[in-house]
């Protein structure tokens, strides 16, 4: 306890592990004032790259932290640091890191990997409306509230993404053109392409919890897991997944597309058959807006009209 921030000591008593990061350990915390339970991420500053990246690194990772409001992102509640650490005060995500929670169950039930991959979806759509791509999407970054099935999910670790800098794009824009490449202009190099790397890893956690094994490995066949994934190639075992549906299959396939160009978005993902489904719908916007607000619930009506129109427009013969 020595070691830790005066001012973190006051506020919170740390006690045991309960998950360990490649950057650092995660302690349960108690607030000394109202004994909520809560976790603190400790961040071990070396872990950042060299210290020029360190500091941008930790300042963005920070800030986006700080910045960032859904039900879907990890929230920060107080935030310490010292020479050589920094200490994260977070809410506490007693349903661990869905790494694990795939590894011990193999893979997941359907209906369990929607609930999930839906949430993922909306987390991933608020951050690219407020210009941040992630960059690096991954089980161990995302975290369950609950040891149970239905339960909400959060997104985590914003150590690799960055803030689209339309500032730096300005400013280049206004040198001399003539020695710029097409994609500078065409958006590719900031809002176009950059957002279509979080569609593919969303693309490979889908296939991680429906799949229960990774589409790209190490282990695979004769080619390294670069070239397997430059090429695209993954194979869907049968044994694994002759249970699962044909449109959970298709949004893997279109969310796993070399050319980010042809990638399915995450607005297209949003709008996926698979995905049009009201009771999963109505269980995850319990789970994000669980005080059922007015502007939550309107928000949810005006999803639910939107997808009951889109079913209306394709001559959707349910009716309600
Ligand atoms: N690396 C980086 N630069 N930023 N990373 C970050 C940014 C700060 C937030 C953050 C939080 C976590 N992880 C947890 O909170 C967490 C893991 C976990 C496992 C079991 C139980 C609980 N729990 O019962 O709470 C857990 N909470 C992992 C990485 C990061």
């Amino acid at each position: 306890q020595s070691s830790l921030p005066k001012e973190l000591r006051e506020k919170y008593v740390l006690t045991r592990g309960i998950g360990t990061g490649v950057c650092g350990e995660v302690k349960l915390a108690f607030e000394r004032s109202t004994c909520r339970k809560l976790a603190v991420k400790i961040i071990n500053k070396k872990n950042f790259k060299s210290e020029g990246t360190a500091t941008r690194n930790a300042k963005t990772e920070i800030e986006i932290l700080q910045r960032v409001d859904h039900p879907c992102l990890i929230k920060t509640e107080d935030f310490y640091q010292t020479d050589d650490s920094y200490y994260i005060v977070l809410e506490l995500m007693e349903g661990g890191e869905l790494f694990q929670k795939v590894k011990s169950q193999q893979q997941l039930k359907e209906s369990v990997a929607k609930l999930y991959f839906y949430q993922m979806l909306k987390a991933v759509q608020y951050l690219h409306s407020n210009g941040i791509i992630h960059r690096d999407l991954k089980p161990e970054n995302i975290l369950l509230s609950s040891q149970e099935d239905v339960c909400l999910i959060k997104v985590t670790d914003f150590n690799q993404s960055r803030i689209l800098e339309e500032a730096s794009l300005m400013r280049t824009l206004c040198g001399t053109p003539s020695y710029l490449a097409p994609e500078v202009f065409t958006h590719a190099s900031t809002t176009g392409y950059g957002l279509a790397v979080d569609a593919w890893s969303l693309g490979v956690l889908l296939f991680v919890c429906l799949g229960g094994y990774p589409p790209f490995h190490e282990s695979f066949g004769h080619q390294s897991i670069t070239d397997q994934i430059i090429r695209g190639e993954f194979t869907m075992v049968p044994s694994k997944w002759k249970h699962v549906s044909d449109q959970a299959k298709d949004v893997v396939r279109k969310l796993l597309v070399v050319d980010p160009s042809k990638r399915m978005t995450i607005e297209e993902a949003l709008q996926h058959p698979w995905l049009q489904d009201r009771d999963m719908m109505d269980t995850a916007h319990r789970l994000m807006y669980p005080s059922g607000d007015a502007a939550a619930t309107a928000a949810v009506q005006v999803e639910r009209l939107a997808t009951r129109k889109r079913g209306r427009d394709e001559g959707d013969e349910e009716e309600e």
